[in-house]
């Protein structure tokens, strides 16, 4: 198994340099293309099966459980959306405090035993915040301009500085106190020291879309659902792929239906990379909690 996810995470430092190259020799609009089919792909297909895991999480009556399930997303995304419309400033800064929880998360909860400790959902808050403000400081300028036409603020460039360095030091400082009791974790320390190398390349090279979209594809999304398909068929294979695609359609083309009406709606009012990061933050909420449930059963 161990041998496995080393293998699958070579291939993805490849996808990842190949995407280096990409965002080097493509033009800037063919890179925009590809970044937008890799989000609205596996980017959004990786959150789209969250109802049928919390149906496999859970042990009472299948129908009842399936409809409560779905009032509740429905219910969280709409919490969302309305809390957006109305102090946008705190839902943006909440979806980037659960964004980093997520993305640690799933980048490490392999590597720790006690998943739902205090500090393991620190040390997951703050690498994945690590990681988020590499990539939103290093591109600064454009995400100020995103956040701006998101939140009608503008957060100077000085908070996303002290951001990444607060969250540099105390992720690893919980990397070294983890270490010590999770010896899997502290093996990985070479690789992950080298990942963080790959990653600053990628987002210093790259614009904020082409680098967004290669970690979230490459080192979130498909990561994700090679450990739902896991959890759910027992293997991550073709075969079960295609099982876990055909349960997920509905869903994932509901959400791109979703994500056309809301462009088309404000269209005229903003501008399209607020309305994509929106739109992910309104289904992401959901999908984190039920990420959290999945791993923590384990
Ligand atoms: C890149 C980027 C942003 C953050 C995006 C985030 C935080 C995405 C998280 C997605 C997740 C967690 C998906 C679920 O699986 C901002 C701040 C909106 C500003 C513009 C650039």
């Amino acid at each position: 198994m161990k041998q496995n996810n080393t293998k699958f995470y070579n291939y993805i430092i490849i996808l990842t340099f190949l995407a280096l190259s990409g965002s080097l020799i493509l033009k800037s609009n063919i890179q925009y293309l590809i970044a937008l089919l890799g989000i609205f792909s596996f980017g959004i297909l990786h959150g789209s099966n969250d109802l049928f895991v919390i149906e496999k999480l859970s042990k009472k009556h299948k129908q009842n459980q399936f409809l409560k399930s779905l009032f509740t997303y429905l219910g969280i995304v709409l919490g969302f959306v309305v809390l957006f419309y109305f102090i946008p400033s705190i839902a943006l800064i909440a979806f980037i405090l659960i964004s980093g929880y997520h993305f640690g998360e799933q980048h490490f909860h392999h590597k720790i035993s006690n998943k739902a400790s205090t500090l393991a959902t620190l040390f997951y808050l703050c690498y994945g915040l690590l990681v988020l403000f590499l990539l939103l400081y290093f591109n600064v300028k454009e995400v100020i301009v995103i956040i701006e036409d998101m939140t009608g603020h503008h957060f100077p460039e000085v908070v996303f500085f002290y951001v990444f360095i607060f969250s540099l030091i105390i992720s690893l400082s919980f990397f070294l106190i983890l270490s010590r009791t999770n010896p899997d974790l502290k093996a990985s320390s070479f690789r992950n020291i080298f990942y963080l190398i790959i990653f600053s390349a990628l987002f210093y090279i790259s614009d904020v879309v082409w680098g967004f979209a290669t970690y979230f594809v490459l080192w979130h999304s498909l990561p994700s659902l090679k450990d739902q398909i896991n959890s759910l068929y027992g293997k991550f294979e073709i075969k079960n792929f295609i099982k876990y695609f055909k349960k997920a359609f509905p869903y994932w083309l509901a959400s791109l239906i979703g994500m056309a009406v809301v462009v088309w709606l404000f269209k005229d009012t903003k501008n399209f990379l607020s309305l994509l990061f929106a739109f992910i933050a309104a289904i992401t909420f959901p999908h984190v909690f039920i990420m959290r449930k999945l791993f923590n059963r384990h």
